[in-house]
Formats: C-alpha cells, structure tokens, sequence
C-alpha cells in the first residue's frame, strides 16, 4: 500500500518533522467537530450537542478504521485441503459504505468478487473483510475497486481475479446535482479475467444470474 494510505498506521508513529504528517490528537479533532457545527449555524454548547464532537470523533475511529488495517493481515490464512477445487469461487452482493474523498459524504453498495484459486482458498469472511478495510477508507469508487482486486492478487495470487462494485454516491443524491436512484458501476479483472472475456461473462453471469 502506499505511503499516505499508511501514514496513520498504529504501528508507525507520527513523526514531529512534518506537520502534516503529524495525527492530530482527540481533543484537536472534537475542537475540529465544535468549529463547524459552528459554521452549519448551530450552537455547540446546547444540551443536545455538548457531547456530538465526542461521538463524532468515535464515528470517524469506526467509519475510517480502515486506515488502520491491513488487507495483508486479513487474506494471511488459507485452506489448502480443498480436495483439488481450482473452478471459480463467487461471493456476491457483499454490502458495504464508503466515503467519497471529494466530499466525506457515504457511497453505499454491494461488492461482487469472484476469484480462481490456485493452490488453496481463503475463507470467505475474509473476502467481505477486505472490501471493509478499503471501503473504510476517503475513497473512490474507482480506487477502491482497484485496492481491493490488487490486494486478493497479490495476496493470494490466484489464477485471477474479478470484481464488479455497484453503488449510489449521496454526494450525487443529497446534494449538487442532486439526482438520487443513480447507480455507478466499475470492474476489475486480473489474469484469465483480464485474458479471457469468455471468464468475464461467466462472472457477469454469475453476478447476476438467478438468485
Ligand atoms: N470518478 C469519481 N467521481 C466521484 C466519486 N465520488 C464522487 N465523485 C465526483 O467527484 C466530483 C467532484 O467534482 P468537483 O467539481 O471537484 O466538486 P463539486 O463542485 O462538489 O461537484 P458537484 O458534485 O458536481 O457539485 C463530482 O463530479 C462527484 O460526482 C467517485 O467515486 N469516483
Ligand atoms: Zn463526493
């Protein structure tokens, strides 16, 4: 992963060098909270939002716990006793909610992932595991399916992988354009996907095939 995606690993410590670089601490952060309920027009000293700096802070620690989590960590087991199984293995209609980086306001969908194993499975769990540590994350659509496709082909390094994402961004719902019901759609395909479109229609078959 790179740089900026690790720089607040618990495991690295902030350096001092460089402000930015530098995590700001809880009680900068609530600080942060107070200013722009201010700016929204509100008084952050009313009963019922004295505390809404603390929980927000504890959202965000939920919300972006992706940052402190490795897709490596995750896909670290395998099943190799699977009585030579190497066909295609789908887990479809995975949920998850992201935040746009441009605005920090959610996309919510489903993740589709197929993969051929070569050499042992990964327990399923951990597949819907990884999409979280991304998804967990200031995204977008588009990098978030390239990280969580890149991180099983890497990891596990199978025959190949796919991966379709199917979400609504709220900022294209909530607010500026405003048209909500809109669905984005991205792929990523990776060895005998990527090479072969006869094993992408398998997967769009199978993705959205009979349910
Ligand atoms: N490609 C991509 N764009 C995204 C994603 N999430 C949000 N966006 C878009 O990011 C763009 C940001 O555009 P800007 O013109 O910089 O910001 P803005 O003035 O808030 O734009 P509007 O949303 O059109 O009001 C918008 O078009 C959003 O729809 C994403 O996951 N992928
Ligand atoms: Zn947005």
């Amino acid at each position: 992963m790179d740089a900026i995606v690790n720089l607040y690993r618990k495991d690295r410590p902030a350096t001092d060098t460089a402000d930015v670089a530098r995590r700001p601490t809880r009680e900068e952060a609530e600080a942060a909270v107070r200013t722009l309920i201010r700016w929204t027009g509100d008084d952050p000293d009313r009963e019922g939002l004295v505390d809404t700096p603390k929980r927000v802070v504890k959202a965000y620690e939920q919300l972006y716990s992706g940052y402190n989590e490795d897709a490596g960590e995750v896909l670290d087991r395998v099943f190799e006793e699977v009585e030579g199984y190497g066909d295609i293995v789908v887990v479809r209609d995975i949920p998850f909610f992201s935040h746009c980086e441009h605005h920090m306001v959610p996309f919510v969908g489903k993740a589709h992932i197929a993969y051929y194993p070569s050499g042992g499975v990964v327990g399923l769990s951990k597949l819907a595991r990884v999409v979280d540590v991304f998804a967990r994350r200031m995204q977008t659509q588009e990098s978030l399916s390239a990280q969580i496709a890149t991180a099983i082909d890497e990891y596990l390094k199978p025959r190949g992988v796919a991966l379709l994402i199917e979400a609504e961004h709220m900022c294209m719902s909530m607010r500026g354009v405003q048209k909500s019901g809109v669905s984005t759609i991205t792929t990523q395909f990776t060895g005998v996907f990527r090479e072969d479109p006869a094993e992408q229609a398998r997967f769009m078959m199978l993705v959205r095939g009979a349910r």
